[in-house]
Parts: structure tokens; C-alpha cells; sequence
């Protein structure tokens, strides 16, 4: 798994050591256990795992900062703010999911693989008081362009960026958006399209930088 995960990403450009890929192989080993007992993913084909959950985490590494402090939000079994806090070691990232059953495995992650930059925290994320507190925000299978703006908006300092992870439903979900709302406090940064390695699937990240 190890060697997969270092030459599919070392394809893309991303050349980790090998103590972060034992890490990101360890968390994704202790995901599948979890998951055996509580409902962590849908996915419980090894390869697959792999995939489209390390490999979609960590192929950010192209795109994103790489310091400062990220709220990964409905974070669920920590993806993608685990393989970041592994990969990236002065991002702090605040890991929040309303499930507490999610937040304690993220919570035994952190303990068995030393993550001192990574808190996790349950909560739902309406509720969350951090006062234009964070650098980054970022979101994976988490909701509409109109709620993860909402719940950035209050969290993100001025000039702030929220990173929008999106599979194929991606433009049209943003084209929606546009032609009924304005994405207003926001200005769109960047568009970043890639495939999964194995499988050719398509994502998409968006940028938005909080403007006002
Ligand atoms: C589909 S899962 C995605 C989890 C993870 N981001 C991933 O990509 O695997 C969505 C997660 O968001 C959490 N969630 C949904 N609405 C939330 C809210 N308002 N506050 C906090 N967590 C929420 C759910 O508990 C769930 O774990």
C-alpha cells in the first residue's frame, strides 16, 4: 500500500518521506478497522480507500498553503484534515464533525500517531465560536456552495480561503449557484480540475478568498 501510495503521489509531483506515508497508511489501516464497528465510509475495498480517500486528500498538496491554521468542516472520518495535518507539519488543523462517535476515532488518530497540529472537535458547525479565527477553510462531501459559504464566512479572516472539494457534480452545482445567489463576501480564486490516479475520476477544487 505504501508503494502505491508513494508512486501514485510521486506521478503527481508530491514527494512525502517515508515516515508521513507510514502515517497516512496507518491512518487509513485504523479507518478500515473503525469501520468495522462504526459507520466511518462507505468504502471498505483496501485499493479503493486508498484511492479515494488518501490519494483525493493528498493530491491537494499541489494547490493549497501549506501553514496556518485550517478548519476541515463535517470532517467526518478526517478527510482530508488528517492526511494534511500528517503530510503538512505547521498547518494546525481544527477537525470538526457533529457525530462524536467520528470525533473519537480522529481523537485516537491524533493519540497513536502523535498529531499535535490536529484538534479535533465535535460539533455542528453553526454552532462553532471561533471569530474570524482561521487562515483556511476547507470542505469534502459536505453540502451546497450556499451552506459551506455560510458556515465559512463567520470562521475565515479577511482574505481567507475556502477550498471546495467537488467531484463531477462540481460545474453544475457552481453554475446553480451563480444564476441564483451571489457568492457575496466571497471572490472566486481558482479552479483547480484533476483525475484519480486508478479509476480517472474526476475532481475539482475550488478556491474562494473571503473578501470583506
Ligand atoms: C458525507 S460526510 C463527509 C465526511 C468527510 N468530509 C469525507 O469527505 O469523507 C459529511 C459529514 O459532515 C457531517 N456534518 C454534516 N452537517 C454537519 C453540521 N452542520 N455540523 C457538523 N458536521 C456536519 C456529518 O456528520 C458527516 O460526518
Amino acid at each position: 500500500m505504501l508503494k502505491i501510495l508513494q508512486d501514485n503521489l510521486r506521478d503527481n509531483g508530491i514527494d512525502l518521506s517515508i515516515g508521513i506515508l507510514e502515517k497516512q497508511v496507518c491512518f487509513l489501516q485504523e479507518m478500515l478497522r473503525w469501520n468495522k464497528r462504526i459507520n466511518l465510509t462507505a468504502i471498505t475495498d483496501p485499493a479503493e480507500a486508498l484511492e479515494k480517500h488518501l490519494i483525493d486528500s493528498l493530491l491537494l498538496l499541489k494547490f493549497i498553503e501549506k501553514k496556518g491554521r485550517m478548519l476541515d468542516m463535517g470532517s467526518g472520518g478526517g478527510l482530508p484534515g488528517i492526511p494534511l495535518a500528517i503530510a503538512l507539519a505547521e498547518m494546525e488543523v481544527v477537525s470538526v464533525d457533529s457525530v462524536g462517535k467520528k470525533i473519537n476515532f480522529q481523537k485516537h488518530v491524533r493519540r497513536i500517531l502523535e498529531l499535535e497540529n490536529l484538534l479535533p472537535v465535535c460539533s455542528r458547525l453553526e454552532k462553532i465560536n471561533a471569530a474570524a479565527d482561521f487562515d483556511f477553510v476547507i470542505a469534502r462531501a459536505l453540502s451546497n456552495f450556499s451552506d459551506l459559504l455560510r458556515w465559512a464566512k463567520p470562521v475565515l479572516r479577511n482574505n481567507g480561503l475556502l477550498y471546495i472539494m467537488k467531484g463531477p457534480e462540481g460545474p453544475s452545482e457552481l453554475d446553480a449557484f451563480l444564476g441564483k445567489e451571489s457568492a457575496e463576501g466571497f471572490a472566486f480564486k481558482q479552479q483547480h480540475n484533476y483525475f484519480l490516479p486508478q479509476s480517472k475520476a474526476e475532481r475539482q477544487l475550488y478556491v474562494l478568498q473571503k473578501s470583506c
